[in-house]
Order: structure tokens, then sequence, then C-alpha cells
């Protein structure tokens, strides 16, 4: 249906529209092949799986993802394989591996993509850079995206707990005249909360965007400046902490998400709203150029090649690791983990 976000009218889908009964009847000749089992595999795998979806995983034998697919309850032989089998048998592909990770096994995908399968993403990144993944899919498929807006984990979390994560969809290419039908009943099928439309382009450049943004990095970086400024000024960690993050995500992001910025605001005191409404501008000013250099750095290839680059090399994870250690050990994320430790609900 239609619906005015503002004044701006989209194109969404919702579970009224298209219930899971039709999305079954959509795909009830199809067999799902998740490829991959890292983040978005395990949410996307077993959310079909628990609404009635014939499901099978690829992942490589001997591999720790390969142990958590058994341990997960696929069966090996049965609705677990190797890469290449899964793409053999699959009608749907479903390509989850790493966005770097998806340049090395193009191959075998390709091979295994008979006209009429259709090739499922949940990111616009493998072919928008076709120049530097070599993804180019053939003329004979559908070429179809959903991606959830938020991290594989979630989406199963929320799935479990009856609600769902939106996810945006797009059509690259409908070799088949049934791509729309594929693209939504899926959507419907990983747990979708509802659907936005979109295309692989703008999929890929916001999500870069926002992931590099507001979502991780932003919000890191003006979390680490305000801890510093704290401690500069001789304030405790746990005072830093509590006034930087855990306020926020305990006490304050709750009323944003439930009604509003507009409604976590009433409901802080006078002088809380004051200061806030006159110092959200002059942040808004100092940051902006920042964002437009990411978003030019997304819109240029910059960020994708970067990530290609280093995510494509033999220790990247090690790499991953060590970055996100120094994170861990910083005296901020340090406070953290005992501030954690106090929540009632904790101990
Ligand atoms: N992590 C998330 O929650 C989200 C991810 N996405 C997208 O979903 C897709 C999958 O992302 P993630 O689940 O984060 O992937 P991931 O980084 O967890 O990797 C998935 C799997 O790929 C395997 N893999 C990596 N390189 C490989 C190679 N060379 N050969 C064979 N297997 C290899 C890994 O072992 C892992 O099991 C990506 O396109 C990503 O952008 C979209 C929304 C959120
Ligand atoms: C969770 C999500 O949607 C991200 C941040 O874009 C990602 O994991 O790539
Ligand atoms: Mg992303
Ligand atoms: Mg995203």
């Amino acid at each position: 249906m239609k619906l005015k976000f503002g004044s701006v009218e989209e194109n969404v889908v919702t579970r009224e529209e298209f219930p899971l009964e039709k999305a079954r009847e959509v795909l009830k000749n199809e067999v799902i092949a998740v490829l991959g089992y890292g983040v978005q595999g395990p949410g996307q795998a077993l959310n079909l799986k628990d609404n009635g979806f014939n499901v099978i995983v690829g992942q490589r034998k001997g591999s720790k993802t390969w142990d958590k697919a058994v341990s997960d309850g696929w069966v090996p032989g049965e609705t677990l394989f190797e890469l290449e089998e899964a793409c053999e048998r699959g009608t749907i592909l479903q390509f989850l591996l790493s966005d770097a990770g998806q340049i090395a096994l193009w191959p075998t995908v390709k091979k295994h993509l008979t006209p009429g399968k259709a090739l499922y993403f949940s990111h616009g990144f493998g072919v928008t850079y076709k120049e530097k993944t070599g993804i180019v899919p053939p003329a004979d498929v559908d070429v179809i995206l959903v991606a959830p807006k938020g991290s594989g984990t979630s989406l199963r979390r929320m799935f479990v707990e009856g609600r769902g994560l939106n996810s945006s969809y797009a059509i690259y290419q409908d070799a088949t005249g049934k791509a729309k039908d594929r693209v939504v009943a899926l959507g419907i099928g990983v747990g979708s909360g509802y659907l936005f439309e979109t295309d692989f382009y703008r999929e890929v450049t916001s999500d870069l965007t926002g992931e590099r943004g507001t979502l991780m990095g932003a919000i890191q970086g003006i979390f680490a400046a305000q801890y510093e400024v704290l401690r500069a000024n001789g304030h405790t960690p746990s005072e830093a902490f509590n006034e930087t993050v855990e306020e926020l995500t305990q006490s304050l992001m709750p009323l944003v998400a439930e009604n509003g910025m507009d409604w976590m605001y009433a409901n802080c005191s006078t002088t809380a709203q004051r200061g806030a409404l006159d110092w959200w501008k002059p942040f808004r000013d100092a940051t902006k150029p920042v964002f437009e250099a990411l978003y030019d750095s997304v819109k240029t290839g910059k960020e994708a090649q970067k990530s290609i680059d280093s995510n494509s090399k033999s220790d990247y994870r090690e790499k991953l690791e060590e970055e996100l250690k120094e994170l861990r050990e910083s005296e901020m994320w340090q406070a953290g983990a005992v501030v954690r430790q106090l929540r009632p609900e904790n101990n």
C-alpha cells in the first residue's frame, strides 16, 4: 500500500496485506538455501523454518558456524550442506556470506544459478559495486533483496517475542515475472514487521552511511568525546558513564522509541528541555560536515573498497577482534561492564 511518511508517499507492505499463509503459498515449491551462517544467516534461516518454509543451510564443514548450525537443529545431509551442495539444491539462494566473502563464493553460486532460480541479498553491496566484486548475475534469474534494518540477532529475538524488525525490499532483476511475489513472501517469511521499498543502490548507500554514522560510528564517537570531557573535569568513571551511556540506553532511548524525541524531552525536566533545545543545533552543525564527508566516501565507493580490502584478508576476524578489544578495554566500556553488573535484573 501507499503510505505517507511526512509529506512523502512510499510503497510499504504489511503483514495484514501479505499474510504468512500467502507467503507460504507463493513459496510452496521453493527450496530456500541460506548460504552463510554468521549473523543474518541464523536469524533468517530459523525464522523461515519456524514460519513453515522449506529451508536448508549451506556452510563450510569444519567451521565453527557449521557446529553452531548443528546445535541450532540443522541436520547434516538433510537440512545442512556444504555451500556448493546447498547452491545446487536451492531454488532461492540467499547470499548471506559477509559482503567480502561473497566475492570468493560467487563463481560457485553463479554456476548453480540455473534459469528461473532467484538470487537473494540482504545488502545492495555485491551488485552495486560489481566492478569491485565481480558479481554480475545471469539475465535469466530473479535478483532480489530483503535487508532487515538491524542485527540478525535482533531479527531472531524480536521474532521469538512475537514482534518484527522492519526490512527494506528491492528488485534488481525480474526474470520470471514472479520477483515481486517472491521478494515480499521472503520478507514476510524471515520475520519482517513490515517492508518498505528501495533499490539496491539506495539500500547500500544509506546502510553504509547509517552504520558508519549515527547507528555505530558516530554514536561511539560522541560517547567518547563527552566521556573524556567529563573525566578531564574530575568526574568519576561511574558518573561519566551513567551520564553518557547508561541513562541514554536505559531511560531515554526507550522513550524515544515509544513516542519520538519530543516525548522523551517532555518527560525530562524543563531545565533539561531548555538546554537540549539550545544545544541540538550546534551539535548538528558541528557534525554535519563529517556526515557529508562520510556520504561522499560511500558514494565514491571508497568505503566499499576499504571493506573489501580489509575483510578479504585471511586474518580479518583477528584484526577486527583486536580493535573491538581496544574498545572493550577502554575505561568507558570497562566502567560500562561494572554498571551493567549493578543493574538489579542482572544479579
Ligand atoms: N550482521 C547483520 O546483522 C546484518 C548483515 N546484513 C548483510 O547480510 C549479509 C551477511 O552478513 P553477516 O551475517 O553479518 O555475515 P558474517 O560476517 O557473519 O558472515 C557470514 C558467513 O560468511 C562466512 N564467510 C566469510 N567469508 C567466507 C568465504 N570466503 N568463504 C566462505 N564463507 C565465508 C562466515 O564464516 C560466516 O559464516 C551481508 O550482505 C551483510 O551486509 C544486513 C543487515 C544486518
Ligand atoms: C545491523 C545492520 O543493519 C548493519 C549495521 O547495517 C550491518 O550489520 O551491516
Ligand atoms: Mg550494514
Ligand atoms: Mg543495516
